[in-house]
Parts: structure tokens; sequence; C-alpha cells
């Protein structure tokens, strides 16, 4: 079994094939447009939900059988049909055009495999077992549910805005270095996890970098 390597692929507008239309194509596709990538689908059925993204004009739906030649200029590709000697073609022109493949009935075909996905707005956490039981990673998924919840959400975009306020506003890089640790403290998640997890405005952002600058300018002196 291979060793991995996690990484955060931007996949926005590009090419992203995917070779069948079941429901493992589907769950697929779904992380994808989340994604924003340019999706098409080849496959001679859909799944309802498969067929109403193309309706929507949120995928395009090749209604055909995979064909080589199909990946030609395609960033990624999904092999999901249920017939393994076409996931395998896929899988052998994926690998001739330097494209990247994932094989859903048989991974060391491919070079790279999905972890289960848990997002709060910004916050991904990905689990992967390396393949050994994608159910032991769903189940891991959703007992880290109940740890980061619905507040980590608001958490991250207000740190996003602190951490620009910080950058912007404080100069001196130990004070800079020690505002972005304390803005890095999860005990502010919690904080708005227990009061309402709602949006703090500009002028509180900039009042909380004073409040804690001061103070940790009073602490060194
Ligand atoms: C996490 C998740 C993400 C996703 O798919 O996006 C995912 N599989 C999920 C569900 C799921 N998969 C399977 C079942 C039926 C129950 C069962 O058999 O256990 C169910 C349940 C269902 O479908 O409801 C069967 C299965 N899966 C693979 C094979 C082939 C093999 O093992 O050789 C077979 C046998 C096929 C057969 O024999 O028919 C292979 C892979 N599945 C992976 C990911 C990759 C490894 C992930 C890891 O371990 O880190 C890997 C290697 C490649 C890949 O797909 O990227 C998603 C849960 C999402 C969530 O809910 O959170
Ligand atoms: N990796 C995973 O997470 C995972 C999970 C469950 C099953 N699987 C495996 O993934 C495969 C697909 O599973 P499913 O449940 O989505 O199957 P499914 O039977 O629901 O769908 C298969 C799809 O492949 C299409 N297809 C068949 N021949 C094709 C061809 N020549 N070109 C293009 N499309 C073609 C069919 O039209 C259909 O839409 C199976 O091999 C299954 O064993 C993988």
């Amino acid at each position: 079994m291979s060793t991995y390597v996690p990484v955060m692929l931007d996949c926005k507008d590009r090419a992203c094939i995917v070779i069948g239309g079941g429901q493992v194509a589907e769950r697929k596709v779904k992380e994808l447009l989340v994604g924003q990538a340019s999706v098409t689908v080849i496959s001679p059925s859909v799944t309802p939900a498969l067929r109403h993204g193309h309706e929507q004009g949120e995928l395009r739906w090749l209604s055909r059988k995979y064909a080589e030649g199909d990946l030609q200029g395609a960033f990624m590709v999904h092999a999901a049909s249920d017939d393994p000697q076409v996931n395998e073609n896929v899988a052998a022109e994926a690998r001739a055009r330097g494209i990247l493949v994932n094989v859903a009935d048989q991974p060391q075909l491919g070079n790279f495999i999905h972890p289960s996905v848990l997002r709060r707005g910004r916050l991904v956490i990905s689990v992967s077992t390396s393949g050994a039981g994608p159910l032991a990673a769903r189940a891991i998924r959703r007992r880290l549910e109940e740890d980061f919840g619905k507040e980590f959400e608001a958490y991250l975009d207000l740190l996003y805005d602190l951490r620009n306020g910080i950058k912007q506003q404080v100069s001196d890089p130990v004070t800079r270095q020690a505002l972005l640790r304390k803005a890095s403290d999860l005990r502010l998640a919690d904080a708005l996890h227990h009061g309402a997890a709602r949006t703090w405005s500009m002028e509180e952002i900039q009042q909380w970098i004073k409040d804690n600058q001061e103070e940790w300018e009073c602490g060194q002196s």
C-alpha cells in the first residue's frame, strides 16, 4: 500500500473529467464542484442529481461511453465506471498523458485517493485510512464533527480578518508574532461557541488588536 502525501488542490476552472455516472461518480463530482472545477461527466447514464446538475449548467454531461482521447487537455480524471477494464483503460491514458487520476475500484492504478472531508467554511479536515477502510475514515470524520462544530466557520473568518489586521497594523515582528499566536488560540473559537457566533465589525477587530497589543507591550516592560 502507498504512503500518500496530503495536499490541497486548487481545481478552480480546471478541466476535470469523470468517467461513469453512478453514486461514486456523483460523490466525486460534488467535491469537484465545491472546488469550482470545470466538470465533464462521460457516461451513458447518470444519477438524477448529476442529470439535474447538467440541466442547471453546473457541469457538462456527454451521454456516451468513454473513448480513448477523451482525456486530452484534462487536469484530472476520475475513473468511476463499473467496468474494471474501462477504468484500467482510463488509468492507462491518464498515465500516458501525465494527468492526475483516481481509480474507484483499483486505487493502485491511480495516483491519488479521496479522504473523507469535514468542511466548516475555511476549515477543512480530511481523514484518510490510506485505503485501509473508507467507512472507518467516514466514522472518524463523524466523530470529529462533534469536536469541530459550526462555530469554527465564524472563527476562521474572524481569524482571517484578524491576521490581515495584525499584518497591517503591527510592525514590530515580536509583537506581531505574539498577537498572531493569541488570535490562533482555540479559546477564541470556544468563546464564539459559547457566545453568539456572529461576525465582528472592523472596529471590533481593530479594538481587539489594539487591546492585545497594549497588553503584550505592558507585559514586556
Ligand atoms: C472516504 C470516501 C471519500 C470519497 O469517495 O470521496 C472514500 N470512499 C467512501 C465511501 C465508500 N467506499 C466504499 C464504500 C462501500 C463500503 C465498503 O466497501 O467499505 C463506501 C461507502 C458508500 O459508498 O456509502 C468502497 C470502496 N472504496 C474503495 C474501494 C476500492 C478498494 O478498496 O480497493 C471500495 C470497494 C469497491 C467494491 O469492491 O465495490 C476505494 C477508496 N475509497 C476512498 C474514499 C479512497 C480511500 C479512502 C481512505 O481510506 O482514506 C479509495 C482508496 C479511493 C477513492 O475512492 O478515492 C467515501 C466516504 C465519504 C464520507 O462519507 O465521508
Ligand atoms: N472508491 C469508492 O469510494 C467506491 C465506493 C463504492 C464502489 N466503488 C466502485 O466504483 C465503481 C462505480 O460504483 P457505482 O456504485 O458508482 O456504480 P454504478 O453501477 O452506480 O455506476 C456505474 C456507472 O458507470 C457507467 N459506465 C459503464 N460503462 C461505462 C463506459 N464504458 N464509459 C463511461 N461510463 C460507463 C454507467 O453508465 C454508470 O453510470 C464500481 O467499480 C464499484 O465497485 C468505489
